[in-house]
């Protein structure tokens, strides 16, 4: 595809501060700054700033079109095995590598939000894939399902968590977005409670963009699928105390064996259960998990810590 070449600057233009000056100069470049600015339009050749700009989108639709190419490829190679097309960890690991490297005044966020569509036009290209939320299109997990899958992945929204379990166990939704956990949930047993672990697996928390640092996620995706660590993780886990297990002996021996909590619920009824989140991807066999004085301990899942937008100024 023949480029054209963009007019360079006149020798020291003398541009008065303005936004749209501001916006130019921020271009991220990978040149050192003792080399020549970018060759640019001056700021205000407005025609030939827009043919710029539309020379960007002719070059970034062949790259969307490339992309879509080697998903299709995928697919196509795919359509043989039995790999599951859709890694949640890797996922992460791509936006993770894009904002570690991001810079100039295109906010974190709309990076997210682009590669968020992306990413979910490949899944599509995969396979049917559609989600189970727990609402009404306007409550949390609905909005936290369409932020992170995009407006194009189909949702089918049912009255309770646990009727959007179900619809992910039966393969009747590829993910389902459940509520985080909290304390004082509704009198139905939680989700988690009732979740067929090892089968489906929690595989990621949304937002993956947190608006703070330190937030947690509002809701989980669960998926018939093994989670993958990414490097920086939190791991889930679920467990049957007996009596004297209260919360904080729970807690103790999480932190005896070197995997203090980061939160920790204890349900009663109908029997027993508490759910533990780590630091750190455990897997099923850690052997540290074998000297915990639990009966039944079971990985609920595991999640990439999410990111953060950039903070105020
Ligand atoms: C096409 C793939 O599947 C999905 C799509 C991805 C993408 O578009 O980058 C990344 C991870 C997968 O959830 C893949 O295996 O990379």
């Amino acid at each position: 595809m023949p480029d054209q070449t963009p007019t360079p600057p006149a020798p020291s233009p003398v541009m008065p501060p303005s936004p749209q000056n501001a916006a130019v100069e921020a271009v991220p470049t990978d040149q050192s700054p003792d080399q020549p600015p970018p060759a640019l339009p001056q700021a205000g050749d407005l025609a030939a700033l827009r043919g710029e700009i539309d020379r960007i989108d002719t070059a970034m639709h062949d790259l969307l079109m490339q992309r879509a190419g080697l998903s299709a490829h995928m697919a196509a190679s795919r359509a043989k095995g039995t790999a599951p097309s859709f890694r949640p960890g890797r996922e992460a690991a791509i936006l993770r590598r894009l904002l570690a490297r991001h810079a100039g005044p295109l906010p974190r966020g709309v990076v997210v939000r682009l590669w968020r569509d992306i990413i979910s036009s490949s899944l599509a290209q995969q396979g049917p894939f559609n989600m189970a939320a727990p609402g009404t299109a306007e409550g949390v997990e609905a909005q936290l399902a369409r932020g992170h899958f995009g407006l194009l992945t189909p949702l089918k929204l049912y009255p309770t968590p646990s009727r959007v379990l179900s619809a992910v166990a039966s393969g009747e939704a590829t993910v389902a977005i459940m509520p985080a956990p909290a304390e004082g949930e509704p009198m139905e047993a939680p989700w988690w409670v009732q979740m067929e672990a090892p089968r489906l697996q929690v595989v990621a928390g949304l937002p993956f963009l947190a608006t703070r640092e330190g937030a947690e996620p509002q809701a989980f995706v669960v998926a018939p699928i093994v989670p993958e660590p990414t490097g920086r993780d939190r791991t889930l886990l679920r467990l049957e105390p007996e009596a004297e297990h209260t919360r904080p002996r729970i807690a103790a021996a999480f932190a005896a064996i070197g995997l203090p909590t980061r939160w920790l619920l204890r349900r009663d009824l109908p029997n027993p259960m508490a759910l533990a989140e780590v630091q750190g991807f455990l897997a099923p066999d850690d052997p540290r998990l074998a000297s915990l004085p639990f009966q039944r301990i079971q990985i609920l899942g595991a999640y990439a810590e999410p990111e953060t937008e950039d903070l105020p100024a």
